[in-house]
């Protein structure tokens, strides 16, 4: 079957994981601007999700750090891609959130422009985790980004988030539905992580695929 959910890692894997994260980390800066980027000389992957999907608290959960990224319950609070360090050869970069309701047009055409050319143009971006809700699936506004990382050529991952909150049968009824959608994505890796920032499901196992990229 195409797109399974990813194993748990073994021990090497797992520790190489955990070790990659038990480094320090720490807000670097929040970019407006392609001009603002910092130097592309390290590892970097990004994360992106419609607005609320859980991508702050997802890289507050990698880190261990629970004030990190902010995490909210308002809607498109991080409007800046704000990058994080990991360590000394890792970027975490959390980018804003699309796909949330009365943002001002002007506003959404200025990220989406942003976001597309950091997305064609960031030589050091090894992989985009694009994170689905578990209990909603993949909807028309992610697909835009979906072939936005296809054009980009920049191979993504889907990472489902707050497994906590939906029950078995649900869940597999999602992950059909996204399995469907990332068949027609060439850009798509072929492996989704189930997770949940606030149990600890899957955490593992993604900081073990991210420092598998390393
Ligand atoms: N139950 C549960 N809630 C979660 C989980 N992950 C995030 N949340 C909640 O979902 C809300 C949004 O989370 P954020 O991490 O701020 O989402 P975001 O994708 O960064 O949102 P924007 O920055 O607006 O794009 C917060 O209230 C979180 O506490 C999870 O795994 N389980
Ligand atoms: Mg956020």
């Amino acid at each position: 079957m195409p797109f399974p959910l990813a194993d748990p890692p073994d021990t090497a894997e797992a520790e190489r994981g955990r070790k990659l994260f038990a480094g320090q980390s720490e807000f670097l800066k929040g970019v407006v601007a392609m001009s603002g980027l910092p130097p592309a000389d390290r590892l970097e992957i990004c994360f992106a999700g419609r607005s609320n999907v859980g991508k702050s608290s997802l890289i507050n959960a990698l880190t261990g750090t629970r004030g990190l990224a902010r995490a909210s319950n308002t809607p498109g609070r991080t409007q800046e891609i704000n990058f994080f360090t990991q360590g000394p050869d890792l970027y975490l970069v959390d980018l804003p959130g699309y796909g949330f309701a009365n943002a001002p047009l002007p506003v959404v055409e200025k990220w989406q422009r942003l976001l597309k050319q950091y997305l064609s143009g960031r030589p050091s971006l090894r992989r985009a985790f694009v994170l689905i809700d578990a209990r909603h699936g993949v909807k028309p506004v992610d697909e835009e980004i979906l072939s936005l990382l296809d054009r980009s050529a920049v191979t993504f991952q889907c990472v489902l988030t707050k497994a906590d909150k939906v029950k078995e049968k649900e869940r597999d009824r999602v992950l059909a539905q996204v399995r469907a959608a990332l068949a027609r994505h060439p850009a798509a890796y072929p492996e989704m992580v189930l997770t949940s920032s606030e149990k600890g499901d899957g955490i593992a196992t993604l900081r073990s695929i991210i420092a598998g990229l390393a």
